[in-house]
């Protein structure tokens, strides 16, 4: 590594001694051509390629270029001597960035050959960054490489900027940058520790959930699109928003909340889902309050305009597209249909109190992965609230009182909600 930097920086300073000798000798004309010609004998001897990453392409902002500064953050260590400092918008994180002239030799294990990278920021009059790779291996590795950058810099931009909260509640209106969707910093402190259910069914979430995001090959290679649903149904209390709060604090993802009662027709929805990116969960709570989402048998039987399987208060005929509701297929093909496959990882999660209002083709296997019952508070979701309320490890409680408890808890039916504001008195 070491070497290359030598050779590189001792080429380099040749190359800046022979310009500020032609400055002294020549005409700026002609000290141009020179350099021009120097620049073709250096490349045609070199063994390397150069590419320059510049800020802006043409009036564009180059969107590499962005991802090339993220990449090259997580290198460089704090024990620097100079480094830049930035903190990005809607980020509680700082990023650190190399000054210039610096510059890194980066390794990309990717392919077989171990290829030589040198980035290496450009002088400060045109922004942008250097990158070296050996002419024999430019083929090979160019494009995956500046693949696995754009990845590499999502991943970083995701894990430092704080995670987002997205509603539709403005209706179809689009904001000032044609997204119909508004966002606000997700700042829920829920998480699968707070959470207050039987420890083993946490668990088997918390698993999945980490089968789900770790799973691209398996879905790649099962021809699945990468996507899980979840149904989480229970009286009102019993932590399913906060369930949801959870799942995205554990895989640090956003949270798009689809009012389904602000969505006009069919082609909204579509829409909808189309800007949403991925990683995310998207959410629609109290399903069976938002849409009259039974008797799909009518909904294929009859036409669009049976008011039983129409939604919201309109209930204008005119079709999928020209009504101004949305129907359960139009549902239906939001979660599973060939437009849930655009854009990938993402969660689908519907809440409800009242499973037994859903259509059964809601609820076929497939289509909500995962059946979640939010229960009545137990003596295990209990121990975890007194826990968090109180601080009570279970040691710290006497045996008689443990054993009170565990025999009324389950006959009070009192959700965690009732449980909380009785122990925050
Ligand atoms: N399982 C739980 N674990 C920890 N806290 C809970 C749990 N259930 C409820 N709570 C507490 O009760 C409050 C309300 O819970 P939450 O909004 O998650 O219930 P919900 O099931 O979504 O209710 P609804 O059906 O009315 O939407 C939460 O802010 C939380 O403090
Ligand atoms: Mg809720």
């Amino acid at each position: 590594m070491r070497e290359y930097w030598n050779s590189f920086a001792s080429l380099l300073g040749v190359l800046a001694f022979c310009q500020s000798l032609l400055q002294l000798i020549f005409p700026p004309q002609l000290r141009f051509l020179c350099l021009k010609f120097f620049n073709r004998i250096f490349h045609l001897f070199s063994s390397y390629c150069y590419f320059d990453i510049t800020e802006i392409d043409g009036v564009n902002t180059n969107e590499l270029y962005n991802a090339v500064q993220l990449y090259l953050s997580s290198f460089v260590s704090i024990n620097g001597s100079r480094l830049s400092l930035t903190r990005a918008l809607n980020s509680s994180a700082i990023t650190f960035g190399l000054s210039n002239n610096d510059c890194i030799v980066d390794t990309f294990s990717g392919v077989t050959a171990i290829p030589d990278l040198f980035l290496r920021p450009l002088p400060e009059e045109k922004r942008g960054f250097t990158l070296r790779i050996k002419k024999k291996n430019k083929s090979l590795i160019l494009d995956s490489y500046l693949d696995y950058i754009m990845e590499r810099s999502n991943e970083i931009r995701r894990k430092n900027q704080d995670r987002l909260l997205y509603t539709n509640s403005r209706g179809g209106s689009l904001d000032s940058r044609g997204h119909p969707w508004e966002s606000v910093p997700f700042k829920h402190p829920s998480t699968f520790d707070t959470l207050a259910m039987h420890p083993q069914k946490k668990q088997e979430i918390m698993d999945d959930l980490e089968d789900f995001a770790n799973g691209q090959s398996f879905y790649q290679k099962t021809g699945r699109a990468w996507k899980r649903g979840y149904l989480l149904y229970g009286p009102p209390g019993t932590g399913k928003s906060s369930m949801i709060a959870a799942m995205a604090n554990y895989l640090s993802y956003d949270i798009y909340d689809l009012e389904l009662t602000e969505v006009h027709n069919n082609s909204e929805l579509r829409k909808l889902l189309m800007k949403t990116s991925s990683k995310s969960i998207i959410v629609i709570e109290d399903i069976d309050c938002s849409v009259n989402l039974t008797n799909r048998k009518k909904n294929n039987k009859r036409n669009y305009c049976d008011p039983e399987v129409r939604c919201g208060s309109g209930s204008a005929c005119g079709g999928e597209d020209g009504g101004n509701s949305i129907t359960l297929s139009g549902l239906l093909n939001f979660t599973d249909g060939l437009w849930s496959c655009c854009g990938s990882e993402r969660i689908f999660v519907f809440t409800t109190n009242h499973i037994e209002k859903l259509d059964p083709a809601l609820l076929r296997s497939g289509r909500m992965d995962m059946h979640i019952y939010m229960s009545y508070c137990s003596y295990h979701a209990l121990k975890i609230l007194l826990k968090n309320y109180l601080g009570y490890e279970e040691s710290d409680l006497d045996y008689h009182v443990l054993k009170e408890l565990s025999d009324v808890v389950d006959k009070a039916e009192m959700t965690p909600a009732d449980i909380s504001e009785v122990l925050i008195c």
